[in-house]
């Protein structure tokens, strides 16, 4: 693809190489954006060579490129941690104002956190501490659960958004695991695998969705667990298969991930299957849903794509 930018073709190619690929996707580059890609418009005007061979000549460069990611990755984790903010603060104003029942607050809470946060891997650079950048919005996350769930400093809008019955106690349980699996993710897995996003998709959008239509339409209970129905765990399938592949989908579009689509649509719901039929297990006072689900996906989906 010629580049209709000042930046000249061989600035173009390795833009395309050693800048983040999603701001060179998402951006086509018609300018050296001055945070996200300036390391490979000196690369580019240096001249030929490639970006690793142009760094290891010109140590000024290789510095300039660190950072360059650096600033990058440091701004994408000030925007997730901002934005995990904004969402619970935003469903709390939401639940205070009557707009919506807290039950379904916290519901919607555990739906969008998990999926947005997924979602914002991207926006993290190439490099390859990105993920450890990623990480530390999780890992925020979990140390406020836990201070406030030992009510050393009680912040209410957590509380009031996230717990069932406004105990502080009650976010060292689903809510810390539901953190812990999303930490999990990005650490061994991150947006290179679809093992770490499928568990997200089934333990948020999956997990999520049948809590909510279950206590809507759930009047057909499941033989061996009366307290989960029918309608919740077709529900758990359906829509943690098609969020999964959204995510596949997404990722694949922006070049991290290569799938085999004839063979990944039967994998994908095998995999939905399994984690389905352990959510509707009556093990939940022995094991939160937050644990069991997420750990049965990453077995099945690491043994199904083995990556
Ligand atoms: C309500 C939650 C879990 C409870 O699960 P369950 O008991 O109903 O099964 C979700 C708790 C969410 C947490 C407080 C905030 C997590 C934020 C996340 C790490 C980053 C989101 C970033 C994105 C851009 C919004
Ligand atoms: N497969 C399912 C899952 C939940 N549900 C409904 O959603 C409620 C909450 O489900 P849950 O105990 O799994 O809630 P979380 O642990 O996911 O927060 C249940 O008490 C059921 O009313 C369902 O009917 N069928």
């Amino acid at each position: 693809m010629a580049a209709t930018s000042p930046v000249s073709p061989i600035s173009h190619q390795l833009l395309s190489r050693s800048s983040s690929r999603f701001w060179n996707n998402a951006m086509t580059p018609r300018f050296c954006s001055p945070v996200f890609s300036i390391s490979p418009c000196l690369i580019g005007v240096a001249g030929i060579g490639s970006a690793s061979q142009l760094r290891a000549r010109h140590p000024l460069i290789s510095s300039a490129a660190t950072t360059d990611y650096l600033l990058h990755d440091v701004g994408a984790t000030v925007a997730v941690l901002g934005g995990a903010y904004a969402l619970v603060l935003s469903f709390e104003s939401l639940t205070k104002r009557n707009v919506i029942p807290q039950s379904l607050s916290r519901k919607l809470v555990h739906i969008l956190s998990g999926l947005l946060f997924v979602i914002s891997w991207p926006i993290f650079s190439e490099s390859t501490l990105a993920r450890y950048f990623a990480a530390f919005v999780p890992l925020v996350n979990c140390s406020r659960l836990v201070i406030n769930g030992l009510s050393v400093s009680p912040d209410s809008t957590l509380i009031k958004s996230v717990t069932r019955e406004g105990r502080p106690e009650e976010l060292l349980k689903g809510p810390l695991f539901y953190v812990l699996a999303l930490l999990v993710s990005v650490l061994f897995f991150w947006r290179d695998s679809p093992t770490g996003m499928i568990s997200l998709a089934m333990m948020c959008g999956g997990d999520g969705i049948a809590d909510i239509m279950g206590r809507k339409f759930g009047s057909e209970k499941i033989p061996y667990n009366p307290r989960k129905s029918w309608a919740g765990s077709i529900s758990m399938f359906i829509f943690g298969f098609f969020i999964s592949i959204g995510l596949l989908y997404y990722y694949s579009s922006l070049g991290y991930l290569q799938m085999k689509w004839e063979t990944t649509f039967a994998r994908v719901a095998m995999i939905s299957m399994v984690a389905t039929v352990v959510e509707s297990l009556p093990i939940t006072d022995q094991l939160d849903d937050n644990v069991s689900v997420p750990l049965a996906t990453i077995l099945a989906a690491f043994v199904s794509f083995g990556y």
